[in-house]
């Protein structure tokens, strides 16, 4: 069997605890995600502003270095090996992030804009064979190249910012996409082709992606796997219909029952902000969810190890039952 394509093992990242940095804060805590090189998927990682989902993305993408635990992209040992800095890797995971606008220069036409990977990667060597391929990528994000080259960022909607974002990602021929909130810029009616987009990149390209969302209805959507993060632990985690169909974790159920605000910025109702939202470290000897969580005992005092339940995993002390059956 040949080495996963990404293999995130037991990763926890702390920001800060340097000197005059105040104490490290945990923004994500032994996390574990395998992708199997030999099956596209789509893994969404969902959760509340501030509980890691980015930071968990920055480790895929060989942006945050674990403070513990090890990232293997196929099969190497990003950090041991310093394959994290290497273009091979760079070119090899690429990233489509929320605001399209912050990746483009004003001053460029679009053509340019996608030039400039082509060169930085080496990819084409002629200025024909870059414009074959620029063409090749916009075509294959269903725009029409002759409608986009010779027009500035200005010039173009929103959706085809973000089109042209997924153009540049599939132009490098990446395996891996982790894709940071990229519909939340977007306005409703063009968010179905955008996820119709990620999901070819699946489908078509066999290229895997992390997809990073507030949003569940899309993660459903779109995704294979779902990850429910809260203060940087992975609560729950399992076929997204599975999580969301019929939710386990205490936060995943009340997520659930959240109403989902029509600016997908502002996040669910009843989210928490700042602090309590991002934890502190004393938290993390305790269940992260214990101050928010309906059915509080005791046993929450510790914090919960992973049970496999229903086809999940699923950290709590509810489900502590099925943990020592299985
Ligand atoms: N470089 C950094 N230095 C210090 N703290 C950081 C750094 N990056 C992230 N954090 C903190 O880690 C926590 C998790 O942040 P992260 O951006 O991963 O959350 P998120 O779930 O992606 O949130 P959002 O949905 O708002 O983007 C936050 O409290 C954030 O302030």
């Amino acid at each position: 069997m040949s080495a996963p394509l990404l293999d995130i093992d037991d990763v926890t990242v702390k920001f800060g605890g340097g000197v005059g940095q105040g104490p490290a804060f945990t923004a994500l805590e032994n996390f574990t995600l395998r992708i199997p090189s030999d099956e596209p998927q789509i893994i969404a990682v969902a959760g509340e502003s501030g509980s890691g989902k980015s930071t968990m993305g920055g480790v895929g993408l060989g942006l945050n270095r674990p403070s513990a635990g090890t990232v293997r992209f196929q099969g190497d040992d990003i950090w041991g090996s310093g394959m994290a800095r290497s273009t091979d890797f760079r070119k090899s995971v690429q990233a489509i992030f929320q605001d399209p606008f912050s990746v483009f220069n004003p001053f460029y036409p679009v053509e340019r804009l996608l030039r400039i990977p082509l060169r930085q990667f080496g990819i084409a060597k002629g200025r024909t064979e870059q414009d074959e391929l620029i063409q090749d990528a916009l075509s294959k994000v269903g725009l029409r190249p002759e409608q986009i080259i010779g027009r500035h960022p200005h010039q173009l909607s929103g959706g085809q910012r973000q089109r042209i974002v997924v153009a540049r990602a599939l132009m490098l021929r990446p395996k891996l996409i982790v894709a940071d909130e990229p519909v939340s810029m977007i306005d409703a009616s063009l968010r179905a082709t955008v996820l119709e987009n990620l999901r070819s990149l699946r489908d078509d390209h066999g290229i895997s992606l992390i997809y990073i969302t507030h949003d569940l209805a899309t993660a459903r959507q779109v995704s294979d796997r779902l990850f429910v993060l809260y203060r940087g632990r992975a609560v729950e985690e399992g076929s997204a219909n599975d999580v969301i169909g019929d939710p386990l974790h205490p936060y995943t159920q009340l997520l659930m029952n959240s109403i989902p605000r029509p600016d997908p910025d502002a996040g669910w109702e009843g989210e928490t902000q700042g602090d309590e939202a991002r934890g502190t470290l004393s938290d993390r000897s305790q269940c992260v969810f214990i101050d928010r969580c309906p059915h509080r005992m005791d046993a929450c005092r510790r914090a919960p190890s992973d049970s496999f339940v229903q086809r999940r995993r699923v950290a709590c002390h509810l489900y502590d039952d099925a943990r020592v059956a299985t």
